[in-house]
């Protein structure tokens, strides 16, 4: 999708904060080299590299063009990196160094040709995050909010480790940043399937009046991913685990979208307000008593792979969890009683994200659903209609439902109608990074995370944490869809395993 309809016009220097790692070869580069070649990005750009390694300003270009040839969604021809490494400079520091911050700011005062308006990206853990605004903000690098030349700090996930740190980290930012400075993100909200859901839930009359505790059996939401530790990785996410990692943001942006009211408009406090609702009603499910609410699993050895606690800077007897499985339930008056699958894992069978909402099978069973291998055919009862948001890959929506199979007999089928993304439109999705940075660009906050979301999110992570107390990870096989004790947790329903 071309993104020429939206551009950024304000010359703007970008500082990466933890521009050797990981998200920034993955993703940020990618997405500002997606903006630069569609013309997205104001004609007046700087990109400054922020980290420990020893890099100068040719071996970073010569780093990300690399990056940028494995990671880009438009092809990195020699030209255009050429071009784009001109915007590049890097800039060496410890982040416990006040002296690597001034340095920085003293670029700004000497260098007239770099923009002054800043957009500092923060792709640091979370720990960090307190100090890197403290000493930005000592150093001068930050300017006073609503004035030009301006600055905005994105901060990425997981913000805080639970509600005290979120909370603590929120009071301490406001010492150096005006809220409306402060761009929380959580790339999940820039992906173009995620905004459908509400498109699709509240452009249409037919499905609204049936999401609820009356139609609704269940909702299962899947982020698998096949990868495990990304090179460098393994410190961050053995201190972080899946359920920091994933559900405390962007598996709750899902849930949220998909059981929130309707907004009363499409601004951002509209569409906060009904997503604070839920999350306020949310909790771990209490109907089920006698049995556990979660699952925690952690990959273990497979063939020529290697088990997590073997995985680089990850500790040999660590206990962190690369899988959780929930059982949660929103205690409002639409969906009470509505069990909430969660699940998402690392080195999973395959790598997608989906939401299925499984409606009640009709009340009365007039019909016999058929199935058949060759001429052996067998009868059950009506399967139930689902309808599945394919977040992705690919992206789309289809409904289950049954129809006539065509013979002498009534009996009926499942069959699918399928809206896919690359069947009615020609062209690419958009990276979420690409419209999240664009965003910021433009100083629009709306599909960035509220001080008090972030709140509200970690208050039900705490819950969890309880409920779930001296649970110990179980091994699953590398290639597996988790333990086995996941598919206990949501009998008598099964996961959509073999989508
Ligand atoms: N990777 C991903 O897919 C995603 C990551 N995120 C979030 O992005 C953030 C970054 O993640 P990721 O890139 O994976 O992490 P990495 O561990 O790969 O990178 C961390 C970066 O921080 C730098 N760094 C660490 N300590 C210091 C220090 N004391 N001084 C200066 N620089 C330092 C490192 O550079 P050096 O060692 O050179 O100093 C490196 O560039 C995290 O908050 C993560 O949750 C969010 C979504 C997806
Ligand atoms: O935020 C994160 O997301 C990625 C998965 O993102 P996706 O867009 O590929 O679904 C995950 O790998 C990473 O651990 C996590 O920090």
């Amino acid at each position: 999708m071309s993104l020429m309809e939206v551009k950024a016009n304000e010359p703007v220097t970008f500082v990466i904060f933890g521009a050797t790692g990981d998200l920034t070869r993955r993703k940020l580069l990618p997405a500002l080299y997606t903006l630069f070649r569609e013309r997205a990005l104001p004609e007046q750009f700087t990109i400054i590299g922020f980290a420990r390694r020893e890099y100068d300003n040719e071996e970073f270009c010569e780093l990300m063009g690399a990056a940028l040839r494995e990671h880009s969604r438009l092809p990195a021809d020699d030209a255009s990196l050429k071009e784009f490494c001109s915007h590049l400079l890097y800039h060496r520091g410890d982040l416990s160094d006040p002296a690597a911050f001034q340095s920085l700011n003293d670029r700004f005062t000497n260098d007239s040709t770099l923009p002054a308006n800043r957009l500092l990206y923060l792709s640091i853990s979370s720990d960090m995050v307190d100090q890197t605004v403290h000493f930005a903000h000592n150093a001068g690098l930050i300017t006073p909010a609503n004035q030009t030349p301006w600055t905005r700090v994105i901060i990425e996930k997981p913000f805080g480790r639970d509600l005290e740190t979120a909370k603590a980290l929120n009071q301490n930012l406001l010492a150096y940043l005006a809220e409306s400075q402060i761009y929380r993100i959580d790339h999940y909200l820039g992906k173009e399937t995620v905004q459908n859901i509400l498109s699709f839930r509240f452009a249409n009359t037919i499905f609204e009046p049936v999401f609820n505790r009356t139609y609704v059996d269940h909702i299962q939401i899947t982020a698998a991913e096949t990868v495990g530790m990304e090179s460098g990785r393994g410190a961050f996410y053995d201190r972080t685990g899946a359920l920091r990692d994933m559900v405390a943001n962007h598996l709750f942006q899902l849930l949220c979208l998909v059981t929130m009211e309707p907004p009363d408009g499409l601004n951002a406090a509209a569409i906060r307000a009904e997503k604070m609702k839920i999350l306020h009603a949310l909790q771990p499910a209490a109907s089920m008593q006698n049995r556990p609410g979660g699952v925690f699993g952690q990959y273990a050895k497979g063939d020529d792979i290697n088990a997590f606690r073997e995985e680089d800077r990850v500790s040999p007897d660590s206990q962190t969890e690369t899988f959780v499985a929930l059982r949660m339930e929103i205690n409002n008056w639409r969906w009470a009683g509505v069990p909430i699958y969660l699940r998402t894992g690392k080195r999973m069978s395959k790598k997608t994200t989906e939401i299925a909402v499984q409606f009640r099978i009709p009340a009365m069973q007039l019909f016999q659903h058929v199935a058949c291998e060759g001429d052996v055919c067998d009868l059950t009862g009506v399967k139930p209609n689902t309808l599945i948001f394919r977040i992705q890959p690919d992206e789309g929506i289809f409904l289950q439902v049954s129809a006539k199979r065509p013979s002498m007999q009534l009996v009926v089928e499942s069959v699918d109608m399928d809206f896919s993304y690359s069947g009615k439109w020609d062209k690419e999705l958009p990276e979420a990074y690409e419209r999240l940075l664009l965003d910021a660009l433009r100083g629009d906050p709306t599909l960035f995370t509220r001080s008090d979301e972030v709140e509200s999110e970690w208050q039900v992570i705490d819950a969890i944490w309880k409920a779930t107390e001296g649970q110990k990870p179980v091994d699953y096989a590398p290639g597996s869809w988790g333990p086995t004790d996941a598919d206990q947790l949501i009998a008598p329903f099964s996961w959509r395993n073999e989508q």
